[in-house]
């Protein structure tokens, strides 16, 4: 599968911390291993220091991987967050039968992603992050790595799990939905739990970090909170760890925490640096948020990719599964939102991304779309209605494939816009602005659209793709590690 290959080309935007400015901060002990300190400390930087793009000349670079629906793609960023090289892989379709065999894909894209890093590069790697789908889970031997069953993927629904669920989590946990983490894996223990060796929960994105480290059954707070995690404890409940399948659930790290260096095998393979850190990932949502580089409440990020994920950097923290809404843990803030199944997904059903480019020229975005869809690829939804039963709306399907389209856009806002009105009643902060993530980011003519619906302000990110964000966090695993040595 052929990438596109983007030319390793410079960004000088974000400015981080130069080498000497990370040793001071350390040296004095106040440096945070929070990322949102140091996202802080970037934003504090004058728009001078971002024009300029001043390079720190830090030979150090930091690979971010991201794992999304429909494909990975990388960033390698130094210390200032230059982007010195990124590339998109679309997911070989690894078939089995007539289903996709999706730990094969993934595995594939992974190596080949690492194959696409300009060799010249890669002894520079310190450290290396991966995002993924959160939810999507994989059942692994945790004696010879072998995957038992799975992958489940984030929007799979298990409803089948959901009584027992709901009889041992609180009334309206975030578990307490089809397709969380913990009734993937209750539906597999019901029917598994007699025959099989010691059995491992994995993440999409632990699994992926475990092919390179090799250490089994290390996840972190975002990816873990679906299935029933406390981030705010920072623990598992003890209503989990009292099941009798609670042995199968991974330890728990913050994001971008180093685990291990990257095999021998791999590191020879490649040209990595022996002591090349691999680094807990986060979710593909929140990965967008950290790119995005929104540090005040009131803030949030939209990832119009193949789905449409909010995340609203809230000072309260709010969960309710009633309707999909739940709070992910930023270091000692809160990211309240959902995943919604509309998005790209539906679009890409019914238009080629060169035709969404060419129909959507001729949209005016300031005149309202009197169609009124629920843009769903399949049934169910996620948030801001939790539905697993919910069919898709698409028809009446309009003469013209423009006006089709445009109410398919101004469909898709109005369901963003009922997430964040729902998260401000639920008690979250109010939204002020919204940045915009994914696939989607690219189209200004549905950005005006959702700023009209919205009535805020809404903007492409400074930084659209998540694969920025993971690369943050291998920076973040990077000066913990330097921290610990200083
Ligand atoms: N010009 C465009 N306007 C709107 N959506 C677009 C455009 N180009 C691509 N997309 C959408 O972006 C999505 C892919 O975004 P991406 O962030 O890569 O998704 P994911 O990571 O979820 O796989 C596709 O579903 C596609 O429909
Ligand atoms: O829709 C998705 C796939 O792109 C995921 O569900 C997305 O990661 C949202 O989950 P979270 O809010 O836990 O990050």
């Amino acid at each position: 599968m052929l990438g596109i290959a983007f030319r390793p080309t410079p960004h000088s935007h974000l400015r981080l911390p130069s080498q000497q400015e990370c040793c001071l901060l350390r040296k004095t002990r106040r440096y945070s291993s929070t990322l949102s300190t140091r996202i802080r400390i970037i934003r504090f930087r004058s728009d001078r220091d971002y024009a300029t793009g001043r390079s720190g000349g830090n030979k150090q670079l930091y690979l971010g991987i991201d794992f999304g629906t429909s494909g990975a793609r990388y960033a390698l960023i130094d210390e200032q967050g230059t982007i010195h090289s990124e590339r998109k892989r679309n997911y070989p379709k690894s078939l089995v039968g007539n289903t996709v065999n999706w730990a094969t894909s993934w595995k594939e894209t992974l190596f080949s992603l690492l194959d696409d890093i300009p060799a010249s590069y890669r002894p520079y790697i310190a450290s290396i992050s991966i995002d993924g789908t959160s939810a999507t889970t994989l059942i692994i031997d945790s004696k010879t790595g072998e995957l038992l069953s799975g992958p489940f993927l984030y929007n799979e629904s298990f409803p089948d799990a959901l009584p027992t669920v709901t009889s041992i989590a609180p009334e309206n946990h975030t578990v307490c939905s089809g397709s969380s983490t913990l009734c993937k894996l209750v539906s597999w223990w019901s029917s598994n739990n007699s025959d099989q060796d010691p059995a491992l929960l994995m993440h999409q994105s632990d699994w992926l970090l475990w092919l390179l480290h090799g250490k089994f059954g290390v996840s972190d707070y975002n990816n873990a909170l679906k299935v029933g995690y406390d981030p705010e404890t920072d623990s598992y409940p003890s209503w989990l760890l009292s099941q009798p399948f609670s042995y199968m659930l991974p330890s728990v790290k913050a994001p971008g925490t180093p685990v291990g260096s990257v095999k021998e095998d791999i590191t020879l393979q490649y040209g990595f640096p022996k002591d090349c850190a691999v680094c807990t990932g986060t979710t593909d949502s929140i990965a967008a948020f950290l790119a995005a580089r929104a540090t005040q409440p009131g803030k949030a990020v939209t990832s119009l990719g193949s789905t449409l994920a909010i995340k609203l950097l809230s000072t309260t923290r709010v969960d309710d599964a009633r309707f999909g809404v739940y709070s992910h843990r930023l270091d000692d803030e809160w990211l309240v939102g959902g995943a919604s199944n509309t998005g790209g997904a539906v679009l890409r059903q019914l238009f080629t991304d060169e035709q969404l480019e060419e129909l959507s020229k001729e949209i005016d975005p300031s005149v309202p779309s009197p169609l009124d869809y629920y843009p769903l690829p399949k049934k169910g939804e996620r948030f801001p209605v939790s539905d697993p039963d919910m069919m898709p709306r698409l028809h009446p399907r309009p003469e013209r494939d423009v006006e089709y389209l445009h109410g398919i856009f101004e469909s898709i806002a109005r369901i963003e816009a009922e997430g964040y009105k729902l998260l401000k009643e639920l008690g979250a902060t109010e939204v002020e602005e919204v940045f915009t993530a994914g696939g989607g980011a690219k189209n200004q003519q549905w950005m005006k659209i959702r700023e009209r619906v919205l009535g805020l302000p809404v903007s492409k990110a400074w930084q659209t793709e998540a694969a920025f964000g993971a690369a943050l966090l291998a920076l973040k695993g990077a000066c913990l590690l330097d921290s610990r040595s200083v």
